[in-house]
């Protein structure tokens, strides 16, 4: 039995990610764990989450004994933390010799120099950066089987690269143009004015400067133009994607090109038949839909998840039990 620590189990993703792990019979929470100063400290998660409430564990500090505690009985931590809060902590406990699987973004850019423009810091850990494994669960497998250092994707890019990474032989130097609505979950459980309730509305935000933008494109082989949506909805993720094909690309290319997914229990794809939200809302699934038009070598294909599923915690857990083989 492996024993995970998770940090952040409060959050949004983190509470998710301990309901998944409490039901797999080869695993089982070391701890729970909040900021050393949190107001939740000492709550049973399920005063948090009453929907929680056949889970019988409370909510720790993060204190130096706690630490102490996690690197003498875990195998591996989950870090469903902000960013800076995972540089350090993904450090920490790897370099302690535990596996980490960090929600955030600090470890998902191979190259240092990406991380004062997008994340505001400077990232300290080369020696723990270079062994990160970007973890895309179906595309990644035995790189996250190898590594101690996974970084889990977030929750567009990972809709947005299970629909083109099928296509990467097909594309122009042309942009694929990415269109993707999330729900309020998307930005976490902290209070912020802009996702109170009366605030919601269907709007673009972080237009032509997204941090997903560049972990896409790193991830793709590839620039993209990626526009995210805020949608007045709790959780999903739709991303509609347009995409530019090489001349000369028929249908049955573009068939033949996700076949790579017809043996995944996780991703589906439907020719001419678009996903919905709800149709993968807490579920692990991605759901593709695409249409191809050969005259003018247009594709459109679109991607649905649940953002703190397998756009966060279930990701995470597929990324475990590779890892982990079991
Ligand atoms: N929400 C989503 O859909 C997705 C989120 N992510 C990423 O996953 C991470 C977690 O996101 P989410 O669950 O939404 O975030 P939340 O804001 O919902 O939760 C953050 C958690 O971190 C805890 N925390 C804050 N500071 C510390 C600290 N110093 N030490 C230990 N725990 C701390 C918080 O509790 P407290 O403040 O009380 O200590 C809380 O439990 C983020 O990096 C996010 O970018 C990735 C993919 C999707
Ligand atoms: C709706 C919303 O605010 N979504 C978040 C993305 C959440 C996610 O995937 O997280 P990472 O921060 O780990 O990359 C955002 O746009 O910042």
């Amino acid at each position: 039995m492996k024993k995970i620590a998770i940090i952040g189990a409060s959050g949004y993703t983190g509470a998710q990610l301990c309901a998944l792990i409490t039901a797999e019979s080869a695993y089982e929470v070391q701890g729970l764990y909040v900021s050393e100063g949190s107001a939740d400290k000492g709550k049973a998660l399920s005063e948090l989450y009453p929907v929680y409430s056949h889970i019988g564990l409370r909510l720790a500090p993060l204190t130096d004994a706690a630490l102490d505690a996690i690197v003498a009985e875990a195998d591996a931590v989950a870090l469903a933390t902000e960013h800076s809060v995972s540089l350090e902590l993904a450090a920490y406990f790897y370099d302690r010799g535990l596996a980490v699987f960090d929600l955030s973004g600090a470890y998902r850019f191979a190259d240092k120099s990406q991380y004062p423009k997008w994340y505001g810091f400077e990232h300290d850990y080369p020696e723990v950066l270079a062994k990160a494994v970007y973890g895309l669960a179906e595309w990644n497998a035995d790189a996250i089987k190898a590594t101690r250092m996974i970084a889990v994707p977030g929750c567009y890019p990972t809709a947005s690269l299970t629909a083109l990474k099928p296509l990467k032989a097909l594309l122009t130097d042309n942009r694929p143009v990415i269109n993707a609505v999330s729900g309020v979950t998307g930005a976490g459980r902290k209070a912020q004015l802009h996702t109170s309730f009366c605030e919601v509305s269907l709007t673009p935000y972080g237009v032509l400067g997204h941090r997903h933008q560049p972990e896409i494109a790193s991830q793709l082989g590839q620039e993209v133009i990626f526009t995210p949506h805020l949608g007045n909805f709790k959780r999903g993720i739709l991303a509609t994607i347009t995409v530019q094909l090489k001349p000369g690309t028929t249908t049955a290319d573009v068939a033949a090109a996700y076949q790579v997914y017809d043996h995944s229990p996780i991703v589906t794809v439907k020719q001419g038949q678009f996903p919905k939200v709800d149709d993968v809302v807490l579920t692990p699934n991605c759901h593709l839909g695409w249409k191809f038009d050969e005259e003018s070598g247009y594709l459109v294909v679109a991607s649905a998840i649940d953002n703190l599923m397998k756009g966060a915690a279930s990701q995470a857990l597929q990324c475990i039990k590779i890892h982990f083989g079991a």
